[in-house]
Order: C-alpha cells, then sequence, then structure tokens
C-alpha cells in the first residue's frame, strides 16, 4: 500500500495534548504516515507547563535529514522552534531539500502563559521562515506580535492577512479560537487574491489544548494527499470542531481535544 507523508518539526508535550503529539494523532486520523523532528521537550500537562528543554539545532537538522534523506515527505508543518538557532537550522534545511508545502504554526505562547517561543526569536521567523511558507496559521495574539497591528476589527484581521502575505507567505489563515466575544469561531483565509471565511459554531469549553497543533497538521495532511489549500482548511476545520465538540475528560484544566472523533461523526467509524 502506498501512503503519503509527512512531517512535524515541533516540541513534545508529555499530556500528548498539543506539540508532536497532536501531530501525530491527526496524521494517523487523516491518512497520513507521520514522521517527526524534536525542537524541544517539554514537561507540560493540562494545568500548564512545567519545564521546558529545547534540542540543539544540530540535533533538529539531523532528524531532518534522517526523515530527507531515507523516507521523504510530500507536506511539512513547524510548530514550536523555541529560539532564532533552531528556526535558522530548520529554514535552511527546508530550503535545500526544496520542501514546498511548509505549514508554518508560528506558536509563541501556551494556554497558561509559558513561552514557547523566546522574544528575540520573533524576527528569525519572520525574515526566514515565512517567506519559505505555503500557509501560515497564526492566532490572533500571534498575529498581532508578527505584524505589530492590534487586531479588534474584521477589517483590521484582513489588513493583517495582507501584512503577512507581503512577508513572502502564500496563504495566511488567521484563526478565530481568541475573538471569545462571538457566538462563532472564525478562521479567515488569504491567498493574495482573495478573501474565504471559514466559520464554525464556538463550543463553550475549556477543553482546548492543542487545537492550533490540531488545526495546522490537518491541513498539513491533507496538504500531503495533494488537496487543493482552500479544501485542506476546510477539512482541518471539520476536524479540529469535530474534536472540541466530542469531549473527553482528561486532567483538571485545559484538556486535550479528541481524535477519534473526526471519523466518528463523518464517516461512521
Ligand atoms: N471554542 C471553540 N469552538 C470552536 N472552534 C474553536 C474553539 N476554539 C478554537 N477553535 C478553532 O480551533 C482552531 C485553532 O484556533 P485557536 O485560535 O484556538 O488556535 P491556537 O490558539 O493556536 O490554539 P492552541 O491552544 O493550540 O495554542 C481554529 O480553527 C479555531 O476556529
Ligand atoms: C509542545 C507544544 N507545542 C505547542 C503548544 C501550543 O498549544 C504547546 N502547548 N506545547
Amino acid at each position: 500500500m502506498s501512503i503519503k507523508k509527512a512531517l512535524t518539526i515541533a516540541g513534545s508535550d508529555s499530556g500528548g495534548g498539543a506539540g508532536i503529539q497532536a501531530d501525530l494523532k491527526t496524521f494517523q486520523e487523516l491518512g497520513v504516515f507521520g514522521t517527526t523532528a524534536l525542537t524541544a521537550v517539554t514537561a507540560q500537562n493540562t494545568l500548564g507547563v512545567q519545564d521546558v528543554f529545547p534540542l540543539t539545532p544540530q540535533m533538529v537538522k539531523s532528524q531532518m535529514e534522517s526523515v530527507g534523506d531515507d523516507i521523504g515527505v510530500q507536506a511539512l508543518k513547524t510548530g514550536m522552534l523555541f529560539n532564532a538557532e533552531i528556526i535558522s537550522a530548520v529554514s535552511e534545511t527546508i530550503s535545500r531539500y526544496k520542501w514546498e508545502k511548509v505549514v508554518v504554526d508560528p506558536v509563541m505562547i501556551a494556554k497558561g502563559g509559558a513561552s514557547l517561543l523566546q522574544q528575540e526569536a520573533v524576527s528569525a521567523l519572520k525574515s526566514k521562515l515565512l517567506p519559505l511558507a505555503m500557509v501560515v496559521t497564526p492566532n490572533i495574539p500571534e498575529a498581532e506580535v508578527l505584524t505589530g497591528m492590534r487586531i479588534k476589527t474584521e477589517e483590521e484581521k484582513r489588513e493583517a492577512a495582507r501584512n503577512l502575505f507581503e512577508l513572502g507567505v502564500s496563504n495566511v489563515v488567521i484563526k478565530g479560537g481568541h475573538d471569545e466575544n462571538t457566538s462563532e469561531s472564525i478562521d479567515l483565509l488569504y491567498d493574495g487574491l482573495v478573501f474565504i471565511t471559514f466559520r464554525s459554531e464556538r463550543i463553550r469549553t475549556k477543553n482546548t489544548h492543542g487545537t492550533g497543533c490540531t488545526f495546522s497538521a490537518a491541513i498539513t495532511a491533507e496538504l500531503a494527499k495533494g488537496v487543493a489549500v482552500p479544501d485542506a482548511v476546510s477539512t482541518a476545520k471539520s476536524y479540529i470542531q469535530a474534536a472540541i465538540e466530542d469531549q473527553l475528560t482528561i486532567g483538571s484544566g485545559h484538556g486535550p481535544t479528541n481524535h477519534w472523533a473526526y471519523k466518528r461523526k463523518f464517516m461512521n467509524v
């Protein structure tokens, strides 16, 4: 059986809800073979991040080479990158392998407030990695940091998307999970020409740990299968909606989402 392959370059979440763990679960559920390059180990649970240990940039690069030289991938995503040196190593290696279907989830801060990206690494993210991205998926606070704008209105969201497009990203998705005073969770896609909105009912829950990782991993899995960007975003939206709706009760803080839900909802599995 031939299968499409995807790579996630991200941190480990010991609690299993976000990071590499969320990405692999998503790849698996969407029928794509998942490979990994770990950037950092976090000691983390539903209450927050207790400890962080970054790997060396060389070790991140070696893992990418191990995957690239033998297995090969049709698409990849980046998540927690932690520092500027890791961002440089990742960007150089992506360029060397000429990987094109690159999804950048510009992870900055965990739900509990812990920093997953050093402040001084933001400029490396903008200048080195974003120009290589086919899709970038910031939440609203991340889009504010990347653009230096305050984003409150729909027009400001559009302006931020235009700014990010100008940095060389082919498709910008500004996620609306943080827009808590709306009854819908609205994600905005911009491809340099048109805006497409993806809407879903906002679910009232504190169990949204790892939603961003899962969403970007689902886009990556669909791109690996050859799906076009708007359709990939649409499937990712359905996937994350199902995964938030069909709640699990794990831990006493911000619990993870449910990766069994998508197939249960849409494929009766
Ligand atoms: N309460 C909710 N109800 C429905 N959809 C949601 C909810 N919260 C987030 N989403 C959806 O989940 C996806 C991730 O968005 P979000 O803005 O939460 O990302 P994030 O902040 O990067 O996540 P993370 O918690 O992993 O950092 C988006 O498609 C968003 O619309
Ligand atoms: C390892 C890791 N990556 C990403 C996030 C963002 O949800 C997190 N909390 N932990």
